[in-house]
């Protein structure tokens, strides 16, 4: 699929005629955009990945296929957009903090029991290494202070040290093991940098001090990692958008139907590269709350000096905006909570035959019909009338950093019909709200203030989504000018790369700005939101209690 939009040429004429393509890989696709220097997307062309799911909370995916859906996706961009190629300054991207594993030559290596080695990746959801996580956070190491005291299951150094228990000849054989982000501009450019923004969120580099912690890796068990001087996970670490290489190969330029020597950036985590698409807005980053809502949520909060928020992830220094710290939380679920919950309502098949006819996913269609039943998106929330959703199907990312935490949905009845299904899914949206709204809270008690939303994913481009979030989470929502802020933020890496603008700072100040604002609710629907809210709590909190037996 590609798009292809009329915008008019940038006034500015030393950048007229020139490009920055962003690629973005989610879970379930690779995205290519293509946009001018004034950040108008002009083209844009997506391949959706395939996912492979195991017992034990296992979910892999392929580096080769992720690739080839990059390059295509970038042709199909390119030519869609009728460019010069030649006039592309530059290319960055970003992608899930999955971890891929290569052997000599960069063959791809079997990371599951089921040998195949067309799977090299443990994607960053699959949940196989929670064992060795608790373990780890038994040790209580200090590197933890700055994962949120607690590190995740879909974090990279309990995913190794998972397959060095359970595959010690593929840990063995191993030449590299990458976050994708890092793996996909070592394919553009050979160049094997690692960006600040991967090591230092999900392999416990520490960029305020410029070092891997040694006696981490050897305190947990991954000493030979030390002992290499940490050639396979990253020698060079170097800031997001750092010009890689000497630009693209040949091979990878004749690929993407691109001219070998464009510059390539070093790259960022995909949610990380949605807050630089949007945090820019208004000129204060520390202003904004970046929430990237798609098949997971994070909420991206900067700030000057490091605070530490218990069960949120981080402080990091320079992992996001440059010089300031960051605090990353979220739910490890969103979206792919959402499409869990209707799932299982007993209208889902008829629902999505719907969908289906009208071509649109069925989210979509269910947010249509809640707009179209109760009038307005801030009256939708009196469709739900005591259906409550604590939407934590793959545990509670953040405040509590609690994997193993489970979903819970009180107030079912008989009801089959569609009105039922679209209060389901209303109930759904407003609890990621309320989840969101926790979140803001305690790290508001832990310093950590922000003062709105700026939304991206795509979720989060339904106006819909927006003012529910709004009023659920209590926050104005800001949604960015452009459609696609994932996509800009990692343009906005190639763009500096490609010396279109000398900083991050300078580039994302100028690309970014904002749209529709969506307001906190008042009066009644505020009092509702608040006695919901409080119901949430309560429902997260018995069930913590009640889950062992
Ligand atoms: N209106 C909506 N309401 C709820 N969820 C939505 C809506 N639109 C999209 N989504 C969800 O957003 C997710 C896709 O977002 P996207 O950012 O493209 O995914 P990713 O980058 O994780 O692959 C899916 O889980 C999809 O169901
Ligand atoms: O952990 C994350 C960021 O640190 C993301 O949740 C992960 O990368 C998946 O992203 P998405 O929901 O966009 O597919």
């Amino acid at each position: 699929m590609s798009t292809t939009t009329g915008a008019s040429a940038p006034r500015d004429t030393a950048r007229a005629n020139r490009y920055v393509i962003g690629i973005d890989v989610g879970t379930g696709s690779a995205r290519a955009g293509l946009f001018d220097l004034e950040g108008r997307m002009l083209a844009t062309a997506k391949r959706d990945i395939a996912l492979f799911r195991e017992a034990g909370s296992m979910v892999e995916q392929s580096s080769a296929e992720i690739w080839d859906a990059v390059c295509a996706s970038v042709k199909e961009a390119v030519a869609a957009a009728r460019i010069d190629p030649a006039s592309v300054a530059g290319i960055g991207f970003d992608a899930t903090c999955s971890l891929v594993v290569l052997g000599e030559g960069g063959t791809p290596l079997a990371v599951g029991p089921c040998e195949d080695a067309g799977r090299d990746i443990i994607v960053w959801m699959d949940h196989r290494a929670t064992e060795q996580a608790e373990r780890i956070n038994k040790l209580g190491h200090p590197v933890l202070r700055y994962v949120g005291e607690r590190i995740s299951p879909e974090m990279e150094t309990p995913k190794l040290l998972w397959l060095k228990e359970n595959r010690p000849q593929i840990f063995d054989a191993a030449w590299q093991f990458f976050d994708l982000a890092d793996y996909l501009t070592w394919r553009a450019s050979d160049d094997l940098a690692r960006s600040i923004c991967t090591v230092t969120c999900k392999w416990t580099y520490l960029a305020h001090e410029q070092r891997w912690d040694e006696s981490y890796f050897r305190k947990i068990g991954l000493d030979v990692l030390a002992d290499e001087g940490f050639s396979r996970i990253g020698t060079r670490i170097v800031e997001p958008g750092t010009a890689l290489g000497s630009g693209l190969t040949e091979e990878a330029a004749a690929a993407m139907g691109l001219v070998a020597g464009t510059a390539v950036a070093a790259g960022m985590i995909d949610a990380h590269a949605g807050g630089i698409g949007t945090v820019g807005i208004g000129g204060e980053p520390q202003r904004n709350l970046a929430y990237v809502f798609g098949t997971s949520s994070c909420t991206m909060t900067s700030t000057s000096e490091p605070v530490f928020v218990p069960g949120v992830w981080g402080p990091y220094y320079s992992a996001m905006v440059p010089g300031m710290w960051l605090n990353e939380g979220g739910q490890s679920a969103a979206g792919a909570a959402i499409e869990r919950l209707i799932a299982m309502h007993p209208a889902h098949g008829a629902a999505k035959a719907r969908a289906d006819a009208k071509g649109v996913a069925l989210p979509v269609l269910l947010a249509d019909l809640a707009l179209e039943r109760a009038g307005t998106a801030t009256e939708a929330v009196r469709l739900v009338k005591g259906l409550h959703v604590v939407p934590e199907f793959l545990g509670n990312r953040a405040p509590f950093a609690d994997p193993e935490a489970r979903a819970v949905i009180a107030g079912l009845g008989m009801e089959d019909d569609l009105d039922s299904l679209v209060a389901l899914y209303v109930a759904g949206i407003c609890s990621i709200g309320y989840g969101l709204r926790q979140i803001i809270e305690v790290q508001a008690e832990a310093g950590a203030h922000v003062e709105q939303v700026v939304i991206s994913g795509g979720a989060g481009q339904s106006d819909f989504v927006r003012t529910l979030l709004a009023e659920a989470g209590g926050k104005p929502v800001v949604a960015p000018r452009t459609e696609e802020p994932v996509l800009l933020g990692s343009a906005i890496l190639g763009a500096v790369a490609g010396g279109a603008f000398a900083t991050m700072g300078e580039a994302m100040a100028q690309l970014s700005a904002s749209g529709s604002v969506h307001q906190p609710a008042t009066g009644a629907i505020a009092d509702l939101h608040a006695e919901r809210y409080a119901a949430f709590k309560a429902l997260q909190l018995v069930y913590r209690d009640m889950r062992a037996c």
